[in-house]
């Protein structure tokens, strides 16, 4: 059996040097990123057995991205599109530093993945698997992935899978209010949703100490488990009325993106493994503090490292 199968876009990540401008760079690394495949990647380092389902171009583009995500043990269920004009999306990321941003430009427009359907991908892989993952980025893609990702959690829900959502909202794809209407008519088909404490308030109004958000959305949406990370101030999960806190790990950033990413892939990993819920959200927020200190979108990390993070209560404050 799969413990942990997801389904999203990824892209080519391509960033200057650090202080390079984006305008000026003669140079641009080449990594793979996507919220649902870093998931995939931090979980299969923690010993999860994951899968990663999308479409991509039938070019070396999308062979390279296929084989990044491989080398970190993860196995994949691609729909190949070989039409002559299909695109792989791309994002440029510019790193800042104080007081200037990091940015982020998305060229990621009617990319082959727009256009997946269920029938083009692997259902079996879902049907089997402990848990099906994906995020609040793949229906904000197209009409078409929006209605592939009900599709693929109904198809999960009717077969006993675990269904977990990550609200990842992204003000460049979609409005608050449309975020809103494309998670709600998801909802009904998730067990566990996870919420940045940013994206609750800003799309679903949900404003408030993190518990009565929690115990909010869990209430009016029937989630077995809602968790709500709340950046350097840690996270609370509402679990079947019980509730849980976890604090942050001290870390030294040096590559924020795919932090929140990271979080989710190792509370799913110990999730599958046999954790329970506190012991899940340690695991997340190590894999999460690890991911801070390592270049690029994924969690580049080992079991050993996440357990002695989580065993180092000099590091962090666990409660
Ligand atoms: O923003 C997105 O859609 C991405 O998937 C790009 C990054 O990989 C993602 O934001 C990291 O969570």
């Amino acid at each position: 059996m799969t413990d942990i199968v997801s389904f999203g876009e990824t892209m080519l990540r391509l960033s200057p040097p650090r202080g390079e401008r984006l305008e000026r760079t003669r140079e641009l690394d080449v990594q793979a990123g996507g919220a649902e495949s870093n998931v995939a990647v931090a979980a299969a380092r923690l010993g999860a057995n994951s899968v990663w389902l999308s479409k991509l171009p039938e070019s070396p583009l999308g062979r390279r991205l296929v084989s990044e995500l491989r080398s970190h043990g993860v196995r994949t269920g691609i729909a190949w599109d070989d039409a002559d004009e299909t695109r792989l999306g791309t994002y440029y990321l510019e790193h800042g530093g104080r007081p200037r941003g990091t940015n982020v430009i998305y060229d990621r427009a009617d990319a082959a993945i727009t256009t997946a359907t269920p029938e083009e991908l692997p259902k079996a892989a879902v049907r089997d698997a402990e848990v099906f993952y994906t995020s609040g980025i793949t229906p904000a893609l197209s009409e078409t992935l929006a209605e592939t990702t009900a599709t693929l959690l109904q198809t999960a829900r009717e077969n006993g899978t675990t269904t977990a959502f990550d609200l990842n909202y992204r003000s460049k794809l979609w409005t608050p209010e449309e975020a809103k209407a494309g998670y709600e008519a998801l909802f009904p088909h998730i067990d566990v949703l996870v919420a940045a404490e940013r994206d609750a308030a800003t799309c679903l109004g949900r404003t408030g100490d993190p518990e009565t958000v929690a115990r909010g959305l869990a209430d009016d949406f029937d989630f077995e488990t809602v968790v709500v990370t709340r950046s350097e101030r840690g996270s609370l999960a509402v679990s079947d009325g019980q509730v849980y806190e976890q604090g942050v790990y001290a870390a030294d950033t040096y590559d924020a993106i795919g932090t929140g990413d990271a979080f989710v892939g190792g509370f799913l990993a110990k999730r599958v493994d046999g954790g329970n819920v506190p012991e899940s959200l340690a695991y997340g927020a190590a894999t999460a503090s690890l991911k801070r200190t390592i270049d690029g979108d994924l969690a580049v990390v080992t079991p050993e490292e996440v357990a002695s993070v989580v065993g180092d209560d000099a590091g962090g404050i666990s409660r």
